[in-house]
């Protein structure tokens, strides 16, 4: 998979900017704030129509303008496709594939994937829930769109039921529709992450045993928040949970409330990893997702290093490269970093790049 080129035009601090692409490595270099990392966000919107950065699209347009659109040329084993992103101040964000307006986001995804490294992914590792649980949620849907759906429609039923939940007087009725609605896309969507977590814990624990010079044994377990994955448990827990629901005006049961978990041995590295843990085992489980994709579609997926490089110690840096050979790869960085590879180097001043 690759993007061939890129047009941003009132793009965060890029009026009008065209770059060709190679397949190999893309260096972007430059001084902090200059726009480095805006480059790689509008070729992360090529796949997920989305920022890896920020959840509000609209940061993204120019201060100066009112639409912003991200123009590229991307190819994948099958297709070579043109993909058109517009995103606007007072209208909905629209989305051309091959000039044809796409009305769901799952249909972006898969076109290309990608996968991205930047100094937030830790926070997986050694933060809350939340972060395990988008990381599972951003891996699944761009291999299963459909999952992608699934978790809208969740999250949809679930505010309504909040909604209820938080009314004077509660329609039983009502509740009872939102939590059949619930329980039955909950049995989908816990059988894609325990599929998922059982396939990349797999690759995890031979990465993460290889980085860690075969000392550590990375075991990673998907932890429901419910006891079962058929829909009729699902339900009677829900009905068990519904006096709960009720006293704290909220849903307190559901896939919203999942976690993995991440031991090295017996040791839970959430809590109690060393920070040289928490940060290969994040790389662990990064590499894994870029092996994970390619098991799954016979080809690697686009990786984003953002600001990750010139962190790492020089064996991380050595492992990462060769992990990452025949992989359209953007690095950015403040200064050059010599590689022993085919490297196409930008360098970005002054909202230019030469
Ligand atoms: N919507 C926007 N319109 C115009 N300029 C913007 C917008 N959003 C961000 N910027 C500008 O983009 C620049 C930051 O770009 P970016 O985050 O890509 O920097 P960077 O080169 O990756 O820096 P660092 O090395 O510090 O991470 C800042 O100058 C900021 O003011």
């Amino acid at each position: 998979m690759q993007v061939n080129n890129i047009n941003l035009i009132n793009f965060r601090n890029y009026e009008n900017l065209s770059l060709d692409f190679s397949p190999n490595i893309n260096m972007i270099i430059g001084q902090n704030g200059q726009g480095k990392t805006n480059i790689v966000e509008a070729v992360h919107f090529l796949s997920f129509a989305k920022s890896f950065r920020t959840n509000k699209d609209k940061e993204v347009i120019n201060f100066e303008g009112n639409t912003s659109y991200i123009k590229s040329i991307v190819t994948n084993e099958a297709d070579e496709n043109k993909i058109d992103i517009k995103i606007s101040k007072d209208s909905k964000k629209a989305i051309n594939v091959d000039n044809i307006p796409i009305s769901k986001i799952s249909d972006l995804m898969g076109i290309i994937n990608v996968v991205v490294f930047s100094p937030e992914d830790t926070k997986i590792v050694s933060d809350s829930p939340i972060y395990r649980r988008n990381f599972m949620d951003k891996e699944i849907s761009q291999i299963r769109p459909v999952y992608y759906n699934l978790l809208l429609d969740y999250n949809k039923t679930l505010n309504n039921k909040n909604t209820l939940l938080k009314s004077q007087n509660i329609d039983m009725i009502m509740l009872d529709i939102y939590d059949e609605q619930l329980a039955d896309i909950m049995e989908k969507i816990i059988t894609y992450r325990d599929t998922f977590i059982k396939t990349i814990s797999e690759i995890a624990k031979e990465t993460h045993y290889i980085i860690s010079s075969k000392k550590e044994n990375l075991i990673i377990e998907y932890k429901s928040n419910l006891k079962s994955s058929i829909k009729s448990d699902i339900l009677s827990e829900l009905k068990d949970a519904r006096a709960d629901d009720i006293r704290h005006t909220v849903s307190t049961k559901g896939i919203h409330k999942d976690d993995i978990m991440l031991k090295i041995g017996d040791i839970d590295i959430r809590k109690y990893g060393s920070q040289g843990q928490k940060k290969t085992a994040t790389i662990s489980l990064k590499l894994s997702e870029i092996e994970l994709i390619h098991n799954m579609k016979k080809e690697y997926p686009i990786v984003i290093l953002d600001d990750i490089f010139s962190e790492l110690d020089i064996t991380r840096r050595m492992m990462l490269i060769e992990k990452l050979y025949n992989i359209q790869t953007f690095i950015t960085t403040t200064e050059k970093i010599d590689i022993n590879r085919d490297i196409k180097y930008f360098e970005v001043k002054d909202r230019n790049v030469y």
